[in-house]
């Protein structure tokens, strides 16, 4: 298998799911492409982890199925990687963060030497060399979120699922995470990003995927036309990010359900 060969598309595919008779997400059609970052926003409660546990593996959807690089998910793939909200329960607590970050390299049959050299590139990028010899009880919060990503970027998977992931960190943190993303997606991982932020679904994206209120569909896949090179303040200055960010916040204040 190429390296190219391991990026993987996506689709979504008429996916509806209920819990004990409540519905949470209906009907969503979606499809990304190889090396594509789509995010995904939607008012609290409509489905967006939902859909994410749905491509993950992890939820059976009720209905509708999941295709990734062709094949229908029916368990968790193993070119995946999740970054969630609760960096709490993701990481080991009896290894250090160097080992937290080069765990899931053996999945990949990696000698160690080089395990522990990506696991150190990999927490060089989230800032966090430093802390590499330390457990995650003894990291902030944020600290203990970067971690995680950084386990996610050392091990490049073909899809890469983050939900709600930088919203642990403090401002600048973010602001340097989101650019470390946009690093990642140049090298062609296909990306699903959940986020609350809607300038940030704009300024990471590639489209924006806005779902309804509960249950969830997808009611605008919006393409973000701006210069693949972005900066944080002067795109954020565009004519077109100031358009689709307050259509994309229009669409998840309004945005109508069932
Ligand atoms: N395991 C579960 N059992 C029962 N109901 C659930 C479960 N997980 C989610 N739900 C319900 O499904 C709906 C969608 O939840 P989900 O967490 O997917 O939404 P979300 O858009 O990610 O929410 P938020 O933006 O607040 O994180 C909600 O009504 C939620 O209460």
């Amino acid at each position: 298998m190429t390296d190219s060969d391991r990026h993987v598309s996506l689709e979504i595919l008429d996916v509806g799911h209920s819990y004990s008779g409540q519905v949470a997400l209906r009907d969503v059609n979606l499809e990304v492409s190889r090396g594509e970052l789509v995010s995904i926003v939607g008012p609290s409660g409509c489905g967006k982890s939902t859909l994410l546990r749905c491509v993950a593996g992890l939820t059976r959807p009720g209905r509708g199925r999941v295709v990734v690089g062709g094949a229908e998910v029916s368990g968790v793939p193993d070119d995946l990687a999740v970054v969630s909200q609760d960096y709490s329960r993701s990481l080991l607590p009896w290894l250090t963060v160097r080992d937290n970050v080069a765990l899931p390299l053996r999945r990949r049959g990696m000698p160690k030497e080089s395990r522990r050299a990506a696991a150190g590139q990999a927490l060089d990028a989230v800032g966090l060399s430093a802390s590499a010899r330390r457990y995650p009880w003894q990291l902030s919060g944020g600290m203990q979120q970067r971690v995680s990503i950084a386990r996610a970027l050392a091990f490049r998977p073909s899809l890469l699922l983050m939900d709600e992931p930088f919203g642990s960190v403090d401002a600048q943190t973010r602001e340097e995470l989101e650019d470390l993303l946009l690093r990642v997606r140049d090298e062609g991982m296909t990306i699903l990003f959940v986020t609350h932020d809607i300038d940030e679904s704009v300024y990471v994206g590639d489209r924006v995927a806005v779902l309804s209120r509960a249950p969830g569909t997808v009611i605008a896949d919006l393409p973000v036309d701006l210069p693949a090179e972005r900066d944080q303040i002067t795109t954020r200055e565009l004519r077109e990010f100031v358009r689709l960010r307050a259509e994309v916040g229009r669409l998840v204040r309004d945005g109508a359900g069932s």
